[in-house]
């Protein structure tokens, strides 16, 4: 096995809408001290940009021009991280549900998620880092060093996920709110390019009846285990 990379390996986690990949992938970054790349925010970056410019979600040609002048980049916030689009901060924008939607049919386009693998490989490619998404593990470092498919029954991510928005005052129901989780896996799972799917070589983590720190413990111990090993390489 190889020795790992300049600033230590790279962790891939994928999964589900609601499976617990941001959540996660904060503390294992904090505990490892692991930069945090988040690459569904740069997908609703790109959604976002795309909305203001009046760009359809089927316009390639538009999109493929906007994704070459736009620059995505996280900054450090205390304990968050923000997201800028070419130097504005639209984090708190991008997390509205007109952007989910509209994210979940842009990021199917070929030219953007062309342009967002060259950003992401280029964020990545150093090791130190914790990257989730949908193809992390498969397309954009088939090669990273540990890779997690973290998931939970859809009823379970429906149900934390109606938790999260009610506590934010949402009035969506928890019927809908599980139907929209199936809506988005079907969406994510069975688009031509780069589909939700697990790597082979990915270690599976149901979260169904685990806690936070549960999985989080099964991910550090995993993690900790490939760096002694990656010294030895
Ligand atoms: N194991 C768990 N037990 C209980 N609640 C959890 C667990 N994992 C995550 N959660 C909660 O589920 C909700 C969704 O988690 P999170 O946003 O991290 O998921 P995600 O996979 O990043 O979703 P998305 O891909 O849609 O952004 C959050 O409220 C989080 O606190
Ligand atoms: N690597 C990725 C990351 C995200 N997406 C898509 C899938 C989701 O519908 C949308 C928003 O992601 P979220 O912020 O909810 O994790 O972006 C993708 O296709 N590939």
């Amino acid at each position: 096995m190889s020795a790992v990379r300049e600033n230590g390996v790279i962790v891939a986690i994928d999964g589900p809408s609601g499976a617990g990949k941001s959540s996660l992938t904060k503390l294992l970054a904090r505990r490892l001290g692991y930069i945090h790349i988040d690459t569904g925010a740069m997908f609703r970056a790109v959604a976002l940009m795309s909305k203001r410019a009046g760009i359809a979600s089927d316009d390639d040609a538009g999109l493929a021009e906007l994704c070459r002048g736009l620059e995505i980049t996280f900054v450090r916030d205390g304990e968050n991280c923000r997201v800028l689009a070419n130097g504005e901060d639209v984090s708190r924008e991008i997390r509205s549900e007109e952007i989910g939607l509209l994210t979940s049919a842009i990021s199917a386009r070929k030219p953007v998620r062309e342009a967002l693998l060259i950003m992401q490989r280029a964020m990545g490619a150093k090791g130190g880092v914790i990257l989730e998404g949908r193809d992390i593990g498969t397309v954009v470092f088939p090669d990273a060093e540990v890779k997690f498919f973290l998931s939970a029954s859809a009823e379970e991510r429906g149900r934390r996920r109606y938790l999260e928005l009610a506590a934010r005052g949402d009035q969506a129901t928890l019927e809908e709110t599980i139907a929209k989780v199936i809506q988005r896996d079907r969406q994510d799972e069975g688009r031509e390019h780069a589909p939700l799917k697990q790597a082979e070589d990915a270690l599976p983590i149901d979260s169904t009846s685990l806690s936070i720190d549960q999985v989080l413990t099964v991910m550090e111990n995993a993690v900790r285990e490939r760096l002694v090993q990656g010294d030895k390489g």
